[in-house]
């Protein structure tokens, strides 16, 4: 909204995300379902007087003011298109005309832009990401960026298995459709004047199922420079929120492959941090070539795998019905020990196949001898583990678990899955 200025004040928000069945199976097709969580990445976008437009990752140390005469002229420089597609059959929605390779080319050597200091690989990753969203998403466009800072911080840890690149993403694309929205007049022409024209249907309060579909679609692309080939599971879920199933071979018939599961349960998981720091890229690559080594057998662990996330989705489905039935105690524990014995055979399975690491096992062991059930989550090779808290956990047990753990060093959060994705709020 534009304040008694005039100015637009706004932040957009994201949450991050665990896999409760089939991370890396997903990545070849396979059936997966993952949940958002609370803790959220937000970037705060303030108008302010003057003509720099100031970018700081509080997360990563980093703070750079950039002329924003040299920053908006980037918008000037065409879009790379697929080969045969003229600007006239694109807009800003149709992301899949763009010749996305060529585009993570282009915005990668933005990263070097005003850079006055040595950068990390996690700064030059983020900026390069920053870089292709804003020429993606903005460069068919006529915005013109105003004087502003945007600031991205996130309630994640980063590399650790919860999503906070895709949430990173996420949100900053978020960010620029809302300017993009708070910078056009209702009914104004959205694009350049050589590409279609586009027009929002959503509100400045919140974005439309469209505008969350172009979102999502985005940051799957954004994604790659940290990920890859991802799978499209992250970006979903940081987007769409809820618990969701997803298979990329699209049966399920919805946009992207996915479907928001709707579940009248209260799921609830112990987060724990294996404290070892991990690097999604390199964990699938190293599964892809596992794979290249021992093509059949690594299918049939994947099979397995989508066995296991297919009965997963029949479970929890059957332990909804059962909630709004008001079944008995006895039924819903049986269900919940479907659910636990899943998560041992689909950490034992990510453990075949390399991902896990010696005090991820360390954490199983530690939660087993408090009757909980433990999985890797995320890419693996370290980052977070999830263990199931089922209802009838007793509640004087579970402090006694998180004590141990911690005296082992491993920091641990209770978390219930679900709640909202990508959201917007106007600031006074
Ligand atoms: N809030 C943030 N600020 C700046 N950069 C971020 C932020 N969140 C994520 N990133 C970028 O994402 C990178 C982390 O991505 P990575 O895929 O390794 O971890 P993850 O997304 O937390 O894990 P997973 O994909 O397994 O869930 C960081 O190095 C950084 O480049
Ligand atoms: C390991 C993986 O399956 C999940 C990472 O959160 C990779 C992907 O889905 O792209």
């Amino acid at each position: 909204m534009a304040d008694s200025n005039n100015k637009i004040n706004f932040c957009t928000s994201s949450p991050g995300k665990i896999i409760l069945f089939g991370e890396h199976s997903v990545v070849y097709g396979k059936l997966a379902v993952a949940a958002s969580i609370s803790n959220r990445t937000t970037a705060t976008f303030k108008e302010v007087e003057g003509d720099v437009f100031t970018l700081n990752l509080p997360k990563l140390g980093y703070c750079e003011t950039f002329e924003l005469a040299n920053l908006q002229s980037k918008l000037d420089e065409n879009i790379p298109l697929k080969k045969k597609i003229s600007k006239q059959q694109t807009d800003l929605g149709t992301v899949g005309l763009v010749d996305i390779d060529a585009l993570l080319e282009l915005s990668g050597k933005d990263v070097n832009f005003n850079a006055s200091v040595e950068q990390s690989d996690a700064i030059r990753k983020a900026l390069h990401a920053f870089f292709f969203l804003f020429r993606g998403i903005l460069g068919t466009t006529l915005v013109n960026v105003p004087p502003s800072t945007l600031e991205i911080d996130s309630e994640l840890e980063l590399g650790a298995g919860t999503g906070s690149s895709a949430s990173f993403c996420v949100t900053l694309a978020a960010a620029f459709i809302q300017l993009l929205k708070q910078r056009t007049p209702p009914g104004y022409r959205v694009s350049k004047h050589e590409y279609r024209n586009f027009t929002f249907d959503g509100s400045l309060e919140s974005f439309s199922e469209k505008e969350k579909i172009i979102i999502s679609c985005w940051a799957l692309h954004g994604e790659k420079i940290n990920h890859g080939k991802p799978s499209g599971l992250d970006n979903s879920v940081c987007t769409h929120g809820a618990i969701l199933q997803m298979n990329v071979r699209g049966f399920l018939k919805h946009e992207g492959g996915f479907q928001c599961m709707d579940l009248n349960i209260k799921l609830s998981v112990l987060l724990i941090n294996s404290g070892v720091s991990r690097d999604t890229k390199s964990l699938v690559s190293k599964v892809r070539s596992l794979k290249a080594r021992h093509e059949g057998v690594i299918n049939l662990i994947l099979n397995s795998m989508e066995g296991i996330a297919e009965k997963g989705v029949l479970t929890l489905q059957k332990l909804s019905d059962l909630e709004k039935a008001k079944a008995s105690d006895k039924d819903i524990r049986s269900l919940y020990t479907v659910l636990e014995e899943l998560f041992d055979l689909n950490h034992g399975l990510l453990s075949t196949l390399q991902v896990s690491h010696e005090k991820l096992e360390h954490i199983r062991a530690i939660t087993a001898g408090f009757g909980l059930h433990t999985k890797l989550t995320g890419a693996g090779g370290g980052g977070y583990a999830i263990a199931l808290i089922p209802p009838d956990y007793p509640v004087n047990v579970l402090p006694e678990c998180i004590n141990q753990l911690e005296a082992n060093n491993y920091q641990t959060r209770q978390i219930y899955l679900g709640g909202e994705g990508v959201n917007v709020k106007q600031l006074s």
